[in-house]
C-alpha cells in the first residue's frame, strides 16, 4: 500500500509544489496527469526517493521514505521501488542477463537466474538473454526496462511518460502490459504522463495535478 499525505516539494530558490493526497493498493494503479510544468516529474522523483520531500509523507509498505537519510534511501529504492524512465538506460558492456543480475545485487538480493528467465520469457525477450541490450529494437528495450524495474518485486512501480512517442495502438499495448505486469507482481503502479489519451482507460483511477500559480 502506497500513501501520499500533505506532500510538498520546494525547489531551492524555486517554486513550491503541493501535491494532492492519494493512495494506491498493491496490484492497483493510478494515472497522474497534468499540463506541462505542473510538477509531474517532480512528483515522480519524490515518490522514487530521488528528491527529498520538503514536508509531508510518502509511505511505501509501512516505511515513510521522507524520513530515510543518506544511503538508506538508495537501499530502500533498490529493494522496493522500480522506475521505468522515458528513455531506457542499460549497461551496454553487459548482456541482458548481466544487467538484470546487476539490478538484483544492487537491490541487496542474490542473483536468481530463475526469476530473470521468468521475466524475460513473460516479456517475450528471452531470446536476447545473452545479447547486448544495444542490439535490441526500441520495443524490446522498453520491455527490458519493465523487467529491470520489476526484477526485485517492488512494492511501487513508477513509469515516466511511457507512451510519449507512441501511436495509439502501441500506446495501448504498453499500458496494457504495465497494468498486467503490476497486477501479476502485486506492485502498485503509478504512471506519470501528459498523454490525455490514457484518461479513459483509467477512469476513476486518474489524478490530475493543478497548474502552479
Ligand atoms: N531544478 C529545478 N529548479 C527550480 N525549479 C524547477 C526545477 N525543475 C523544475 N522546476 C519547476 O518546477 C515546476 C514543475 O516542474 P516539473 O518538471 O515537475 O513539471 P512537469 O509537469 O513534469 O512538466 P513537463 O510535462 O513539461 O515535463 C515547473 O514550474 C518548473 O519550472
Amino acid at each position: 500500500m502506497i500513501q501520499i499525505h500533505q506532500l510538498i516539494y520546494k525547489y531551492p530558490k524555486g517554486v513550491e509544489i503541493s501535491f494532492p493526497d492519494f493512495e494506491i493498493k498493491s496490484g492497483e494503479e493510478i494515472l497522474i496527469l497534468g499540463a506541462s510544468g505542473c510538477g509531474k516529474t517532480t512528483l515522480l522523483h519524490v515518490l522514487g526517493g530521488l528528491l527529498p520531500a520538503t514536508s509531508g509523507k510518502v509511505i511505501i509498505n509501512d516505511t515513510d521514505i521522507t524520513q530515510l537519510t543518506g544511503s538508506k534511501v538508495d537501499q530502500f529504492r533498490g529493494k522496493n521501488i522500480g522506475v521505468i524512465f522515458q528513455k531506457p538506460h542499460f549497461a551496454r558492456a553487459l548482456t541482458v542477463k548481466e544487467n538484470l543480475a546487476f539490478a538484483q545485487k544492487a537491490g541487496g538480493k542474490k542473483v536468481d537466474s530463475g526469476r530473470i528467465k521468468h521475466l524475460l520469457e513473460r516479456l517475450d525477450i528471452a531470446q536476447h538473454i545473452d545479447a547486448s541490450p544495444s542490439n535490441m529494437s526500441e520495443g524490446e528495450k522498453q520491455r527490458l526496462s519493465v523487467a529491470m524495474a520489476l526484477i526485485n518485486k517492488p512494492a511501487l512501480l513508477l513509469a515516466d511518460e511511457p507512451t510519449a512517442s507512441l501511436d495509439d495502438e502501441h500506446a495501448n499495448e504498453v499500458i496494457q502490459l504495465l497494468r498486467e505486469m503490476a497486477s501479476e507482481e502485486n506492485s502498485a503502479l503509478a504512471i506519470v504522463t501528459h498523454d490525455s489519451r490514457l484518461k479513459e482507460a483509467f477512469a476513476e483511477r486518474t489524478l490530475t495535478l493543478s497548474k502552479l500559480h
